[in-house]
């Protein structure tokens, strides 16, 4: 409950209003119907008098206007709730760890987010709090109404009450497994829609799109079907409470015309009070349904809240500066049951520039999120200038560190977005960022969008764009996994020229598969199954070391 008690704390203000307002609305409508019965009385005595007449009216005007008043605070409330409880997932991802992360899919986990929000909000605002300020004070109010009119009739009620209760813990299991089924599916209904909107390409040429429609079918179809089952379970509910307090509103109506104990206007209250005391409950009970069940989906997205966090990130050393050294000795690092470094031990000088290279999954990439303190190694160590990078606080460290990531680098947003990435800088900043990193062409269309993971760019550009980031904020360590891979030999060459000037003094770690781009590196160091098989400058290795020379030979061949 950490995180409903997050949200709760962040809307206490408005929670206070609607509370009180509701509580108040409620005392007043069930006071309205104890006034119109002493009302009816005066009327049948003929002892009414204008007063009492115009003081209804003010009660009436009073409660229609304080209902609508009421709408401010509870409607703001019911629309923040669903949002907090979605920006809870943003936030969470700024610290979750990076291998937690990885486990999570996109597209189920969009669903799991809207699904989790929507169950926390029904849970407060569509619970609790219609418990609290409508429900529980109309039947306490109604019941204390009925109890100075009949305590006889105020025992029927409470057995009726008990009746639900045993009805409604009936239903309630059937409807665990309609609710899971329907969660479930969702999230797999989500998860080939948002993959078939990212791999649009790849599908279409494939022709994968009417297997995966087949699939999000099925799913449909399950979601559907237990939504009407659901659906047809709650109406029910409704069918038995109408019943029943049809069968007690004739019960009344024969017990007043056989004993005549009761004046037209208790008969006329009881009849409505009992309606007021018997509707919140059925409605109670349909909410207490959706409770347990939101509490449900709310359990699944609470798993990914409380995913464990990379503490990391805000604990440890503080970092004011950074020469760039990085040591690593007898690393061990392994994903989940596979073992891919086992003793990896290497350094980098402050201000070397070091090509990793070597053949697809031989583990460099993985050596660069290891050095960000992305992934998380179980022994060895890495330093940093001499300091243990676990023992460092990396929001710190980043503030000194360049990536660039094998991933499109870019995300949704402007040029401007992706360029500042949230810092000020001036146009002619911007501008000559982009000039250098070879992209004047995109400087008078900053605010352009770029679409979802660049679309709007092709593959050079995206990288490019990513490399102009360079020019705003110097580095101490730049960590860049093929980074240029997309482009064209001609601006390759133009871009690493401009590169190796700026990054003049600042730590390289390049990652390449195209060898010539690293080639005036001051080291390469050649990777193969997570062991390094050999290092040193370019031409030393391309004469000296066989593996080398065929991994060299074999990059020209794809050029
Ligand atoms: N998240 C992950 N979970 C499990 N295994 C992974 C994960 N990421 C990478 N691996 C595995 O770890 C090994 C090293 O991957 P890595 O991406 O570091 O290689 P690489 O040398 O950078 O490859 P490439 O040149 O193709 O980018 C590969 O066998 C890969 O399948």
């Amino acid at each position: 409950m950490k995180y409903a008690k997050e949200v709760i704390r962040k809307n206490r203000v408005l929670l206070a209003a609607s509370l009180s307002l509701g509580v108040f609305n409620s005392f007043m409508a069930i006071f309205k119907v104890g006034f119109f019965q002493r009302l009816v009385d005066g009327l049948a005595e003929g002892s009414l008098v204008l007063g009492t007449i115009l003081l209804y009216g003010l009660i009436l005007a009073v409660l229609y206007v304080m209902n609508y008043v009421d709408n401010y605070p509870y409607e703001k409330l019911r629309h923040g709730i669903f949002l907090d409880f979605k920006l809870l997932a943003l936030k969470k991802c700024g610290t979750i760890t990076y291998a937690e992360y990885l486990k999570t899919g996109t597209g189920k986990l969009v669903q799991l987010i809207e699904n989790g929000a929507r169950a926390g909000q029904s849970i407060l605002e569509g619970f609790w709090l219609k418990v609290l300020r409508e429900l529980a004070p109309t039947v306490a109010f109604s019941i204390w109404f009925i109890w100075r009119t009949s305590p006889l009739v105020t025992g029927i009620l409470l057995i009726g009450y008990v009746f639900i209760f045993i009805v409604t813990n009936l239903l309630l299991k059937s409807l665990y497994r309609i609710k899971d089924r329907i969660l479930d599916n969702e999230e797999l209904l989500n998860h080939f829609l948002v993959r078939g909107l990212m791999e649009m390409a790849t599908f279409r040429l494939a022709r994968q799109f009417p297997k995966e429609l087949e699939k999000a079918e099925r799913a449909k179809g399950e979601i559907v079907s237990s939504k009407v089952k659901m659906t047809l379970i709650h109406e029910a509910f409704f069918t038995i409470f109408v019943l029943l307090v049809s069968v007690l509103d004739v019960t009344i109506l024969i017990f007043a015309w056989r004993t005549q104990t009761l004046t037209v206007g208790e008969v006329v209250a009881l009849l409505s009070l009992i309606e007021n005391a018997y509707m919140p409950i059925a409605i109670f009970n349909v909410l207490f349904v959706q409770y347990k069940l939101d509490k449900s989906a709310f359990a699944r997205y609470q798993r990914f809240l409380c995913a464990e966090d990379d503490r990391q990130l805000e604990e440890g050393q503080a970092v004011k500066g950074l020469r760039g050294g990085i040591e690593i000795k007898e690393l061990v690092f392994c994903y989940e049951n596979s073992l891919l470094f086992s003793g990896l031990t290497m350094d980098v000088k402050p201000g070397e520039k070091v090509a990793l290279v070597g053949e697809s999954g031989s583990g460099k990439s993985t050596l660069v999120k290891l050095i960000l303190g992305l992934l998380k190694y179980s022994s060895g160590s890495i330093r940093l200038d001499g300091r243990e990078l676990r023992d460092l606080k990396l929001n710190d460290l980043y503030r000194w560190v360049f990536y660039c990531s094998q991933e499109p680098p870019v995300f949704d947003g402007t040029l401007r977005e992706n360029l500042t990435l949230g810092q000020s800088f001036t146009e002619e900043q911007l501008q000559t960022a982009l000039e250098k990193a070879r992209l004047p062409e995109l400087a008078g269309s900053l605010d352009r969008d770029i679409g979802e993971r660049g679309a709007g760019l092709s593959g050079g550009e995206k990288q490019r764009l990513a490399l102009a980031r360079l020019w705003l904020n110097k580095p101490q360590i730049a960590l860049l996994d093929e980074a240029t891979s997309a482009m064209d030999n001609i601006t390759e060459t133009a871009v690493m020229q401009g590169l190796v000037e700026r990054l003049e003094g600042c730590t390289v770690i390049a990652i390449a598969h195209r060898l010539s781009s690293v080639a005036g590196f001051d080291r390469l160091i050649v990777f193969r199954e997570g062991r390094i098989v050999c290092q040193g400058r370019y031409h030393e290795l391309r004469e000296n070391n066989a593996y080398f020379a065929e991994l060299a030979r074999r990059g020209q061949e794809t050029q």
